[in-house]
């Protein structure tokens, strides 16, 4: 599964558990771009940053794992290298490419795309707002093999990155939208700063007090 995941979000990992439970999958290996270029003149995450959280968020399952090869290309990110170097890494594998309703929308701009579905076969999963269609692509699966597109209805999870971005932003939760340990690490990493940055110190200092140590005796105290 490919994204930007700038943050990875529940969304993202409900559509892959979901895929994974319905193709039998061995492995769902999320793939975070390197410079996603249709993203361009967006201001987007540092790659490393949400290669971790991405990580982060998909260490507890051992049936997912996360690819550098897009993160460690240096040029734009295509879905045509990214499968072509896990087709590398796996020579064996069924690959299967997951992407949501509003990134199949726009397939027919990606790069080299009449080539996609000959190195995998594509998943669409339903997302809110999104209509999950293939009249768009109907001519072009012509002659493919039928599972060379199939089309997944998931639960319905309303959660995008651009709004978890914007809640940080303006200092409220995205507790329960992204895993626990995305959370912190923005948090520790100062990732979507709101622009009244004093705001945003003022709530580390009230989230984050200092230890008590009333505990600890006169004398240990001496020595530290
Ligand atoms: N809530 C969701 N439900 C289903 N699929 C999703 C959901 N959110 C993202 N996806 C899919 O996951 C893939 C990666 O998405 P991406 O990292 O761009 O997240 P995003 O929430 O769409 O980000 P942004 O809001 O910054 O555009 C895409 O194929 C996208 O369609
Ligand atoms: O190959 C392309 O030209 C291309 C153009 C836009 C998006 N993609 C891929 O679609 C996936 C979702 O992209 P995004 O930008 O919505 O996070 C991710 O794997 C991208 O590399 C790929």
């Amino acid at each position: 599964m490919g994204g930007t995941f700038d943050p990875i979000h529940h969304g993202h990992l409900v559509a892959a558990s979901e895929v994974s439970d319905r193709f039998g999958l061995d492995e769902v290996i999320f793939v975070p771009t390197g410079q996603p270029w249709q993203k361009a003149g967006k201001e987007v995450s540092p790659a490393e940053d949400r290669y971790l959280m991405t990580v982060i968020a998909t260490a507890s399952n051992p049936g997912f794992s996360v690819s550098r090869v897009d993160v460690d290309r240096e040029k734009a990110t295509y879905t045509v290298d990214t499968l072509r170097d896990l087709r590398a890494q796996n020579p064996d594998a069924d690959l299967y490419f997951i992407t949501g309703a509003d990134a199949l929308e726009t397939i027919l701009s990606w790069q080299d795309w009449e080539e996609l579905f000959r190195l995998a076969k594509f998943v669409g999963v339903s997302r809110p707002g999104f209509e999950l269609g293939i009249e768009h692509l109907a001519e072009h699966l012509t002659g493919q093999p039928k599972d060379a597109l199939t089309l997944v209805e998931i639960p319905a999870l309303a959660i995008s990155s651009t709004e978890c971005r914007r809640r940080a932003s303006e200092n409220r939760p995205v507790w329960y939208l992204v895993p626990d340990g995305v959370v912190q690490y923005i948090s520790k990493r100062n990732l979507y700063r709101p622009l009244d940055a004093e705001r945003l110190d003022g709530a580390v200092t009230v989230s984050q007090p200092a230890p008590d140590k009333s505990h600890i005796q006169p004398q240990n105290r001496e020595n530290t």
